[in-house]
C-alpha cells in the first residue's frame, strides 16, 4: 500500500538541523512520504543563522501547484513563510487539508526570522484555517495570544540536552504525519511529542558542530545496520 503523502512548507537551514531538514527526517522515520516547497533558503549552522534568501513569490506557488495538482497531500505542515504572500497562499490553497502550523518567527539561536508584517498574515489569514497551530510561548506573545481549540502552546520538556536546534520543526512534522496516518487530534499530539522526546533522548550525547546540535531523527538501530 502508498504511504500518505505530507507536504512541508518551510526553509532549508544548510546545517541539516531544522526547517525542511527536520520536516523530511521525520517524515521518513514516521512512514509518510514527504513533498516540500521551499520558502527560503538559510545560511545556517548550529551557531546561528548568517543569511536568509526569499524564495521568489512565482517559485513559491508553482512549487505549491506542483505538489497539490499532482500528489493531494493529505496533510500539510508549515515552518518559516518568509513573507506576508506567502502566508496567505498558504492559507488559500492549503485551507480544507489537515493543516498544522508551526509559527516560526525565530531561530533558537536569536535570529528574527518573521517581520511583523507576516505575524499580521499569520493571525488574520492562516491560523483560523489551521487545523492546529503549535507556537512556542514567545511566538504564542508574539502572535497576540490567540485562543481557540486548534492553539497548542508547546512547552519544551523533561529531557535535559543541548541538541535541540530544530525541535519544533520535528514536533510539528510529526504531528502532521500522524494526522496523515489517520489519528485524530489528541493521539497525534500524544504520539508526536513521544516521538520528540525518545529523538531527544537518542541524540543528547551527539557532538555534530559548535552549537546546538540537531535531534535524532532516525530510529538508532538503523545507525548499527549501516555502520
Ligand atoms: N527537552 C525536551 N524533552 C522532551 N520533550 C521536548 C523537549 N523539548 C521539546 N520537546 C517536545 O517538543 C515540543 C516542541 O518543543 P518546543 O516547545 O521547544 O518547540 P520550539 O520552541 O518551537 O522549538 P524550536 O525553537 O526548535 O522550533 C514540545 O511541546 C515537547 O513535546
Ligand atoms: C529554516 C529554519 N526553520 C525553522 C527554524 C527554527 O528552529 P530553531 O528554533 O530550532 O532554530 C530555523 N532555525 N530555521
Amino acid at each position: 500500500m502508498s504511504p500518505p503523502v505530507v507536504l512541508a512548507i518551510a526553509a532549508t537551514d544548510s546545517g541539516g538541523g531544522a526547517g525542511l531538514a527536520a520536516d523530511l527526517a521525520t517524515f521518513a522515520a514516521l512512514g509518510v512520504h514527504g513533498a516540500c516547497v521551499v520558502t527560503a533558503v538559510t545560511a545556517q549552522d548550529t551557531l546561528g543563522v548568517r543569511a536568509v534568501h526569499p524564495v521568489p513569490f512565482d517559485v513559491v506557488a508553482a512549487q505549491l501547484d506542483a505538489v497539490l495538482d499532482d500528489l493531494d497531500p493529505v496533510a500539510v505542515k508549515t515552518g518559516m513563510l518568509a513573507t506576508p504572500e506567502i502566508v496567505r497562499l498558504v492559507a488559500s490553497r492549503c485551507a480544507g487539508r489537515r493543516l498544522v502550523v508551526d509559527p516560526v518567527l525565530r531561530a533558537t539561536t536569536g535570529a528574527v526570522l518573521a517581520t511583523d508584517d507576516v505575524i499580521a498574515a499569520y493571525r488574520e489569514h492562516l491560523l483560523p484555517v489551521a487545523t492546529v497551530a503549535t507556537p512556542n510561548e514567545s511566538e504564542f506573545a508574539a502572535l497576540g495570544r490567540p485562543s481557540g481549540p486548534n492553539i497548542q502552546v508547546t512547552r519544551g520538556g523533561d529531557i535535559a540536552t543541548t541538541n535541540d536546534h530544530g525541535t519544533g520543526c520535528t514536533h510539528s512534522s510529526a504531528l502532521a504525519a500522524h494526522l496523515a496516518h489517520g489519528a485524530d487530534l489528541p493521539t497525534a499530539a500524544a504520539r508526536a511529542a513521544a516521538y520528540v522526546s525518545h529523538q531527544l533522548r537518542l541524540g543528547k550525547d551527539w557532538t555534530l558542530g559548535r552549537g546546538r546540535g540537531p535531534v535524532a531523527h532516525i530510529h538508532a538501530t538503523t545507525q548499527g545496520e549501516i555502520a
